[in-house]
């Protein structure tokens, strides 16, 4: 397996070893059937790192997020977030962590439909206990980042699926956590809105130094990461820098700015 962990000592983000994550299913007969499905996994993801992680379905691509989103819990080994073991902390300071320090970016867009754009955004402030007109102030702030400002008051269904996951983008910004965990955010996006979204994560990534692992199945947007983590049947089989990414990033240069498109 190539590995390109020895490289990146600095600032970990993400410190994962030896974790294992088996599910306990009662089968037809009444008896437990355990279901292993990630294996011995060891993985360094520091600050200002943009990962993608490929494999086919059911290799285990989703639980690997879920965890590394304190979302799910390892059955064994260890996962260190930001300095912090996950395993030690209690309901409430894990609230507190994925609140603070992750932003979720879904493919369905996760948004709430009955909400405008800018109270979607403003969301995830409201439950850190900001009160409702500094939270629509920093959430306008940001979906002029993202180039929605005049979305503002629009509803979910008013708005294409490309608008719709800048929204969910946005909203993962707004406490300014250093990593976004992304589960193929470009799943149900056509290719052009697809490129659009992934030069805004590049553009993050890149201006503001935030760490972003994404999940996806296709190769041209797996591109756009400068790391490439393969799994395979739970097991990561390749990790190594992304070739492909130092093309987009001169493309980049070149004056793409997908804030404004
Ligand atoms: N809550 C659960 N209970 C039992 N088994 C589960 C659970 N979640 C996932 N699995 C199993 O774990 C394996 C890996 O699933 P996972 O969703 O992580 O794969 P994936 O690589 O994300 O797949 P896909 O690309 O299809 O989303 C599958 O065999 C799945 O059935």
């Amino acid at each position: 397996m190539a590995s390109i962990q020895a490289a990146h000592t600095a600032n970990p983000l993400i410190q994962i070893e030896d974790l294992c994550k088996s599910y306990s299913l009662q089968g037809a007969d009444g008896k437990t059937i355990t279901n292993q499905v990630l294996f011995s996994i060891n993985l360094t993801i520091n600050q200002g790192e943009f990962v993608a992680i490929m494999g086919h379905s059911g290799s285990g691509k989703s639980t690997l997020m879920n965890i590394l989103g304190c979302l799910d819990t390892p059955t064994s080994g260890s996962y260190w977030l930001a300095g912090k073991n996950v395993a030690a902390l209690s309901g409430d300071e894990l609230a507190h962590i994925r609140n603070q320090s992750i932003g979720f970016v879904f493919q369905g867009f996760n948004l709430l439909k009955r909400m405008t754009a800018l109270d979607n955004v403003a969301t995830p402030l409201l439950y850190a206990g900001i009160g409702r007109s500094q939270s629509r102030k920093r959430a306008l702030e940001l979906l002029r980042r993202t180039g929605l400002e005049s979305f503002a008051m629009h509803q979910p269904n008013q708005l294409s699926g490309g608008q719709q996951q800048r929204v969910a983008i946005s909203r993962a910004l707004i406490n300014e956590p250093p990593l976004i965990l992304a589960d193929e955010p470009t799943g149900n996006l056509d290719t052009q809105t697809s490129r659009e979204i992934m030069l805004l994560f590049e553009q993050l990534n890149r201006d503001q130094g935030i760490t972003i692992v994404l999940v996806t199945h296709e190769d041209d947007i797996a591109a756009y990461a400068k790391r490439l983590i393969r799994l395979k049947d739970g097991h990561i089989i390749l990790d190594q820098h992304n070739k492909a990414s130092e093309t987009i990033l001169d493309q980049a240069a070149a004056g793409n700015s997908p804030m404004t498109q």
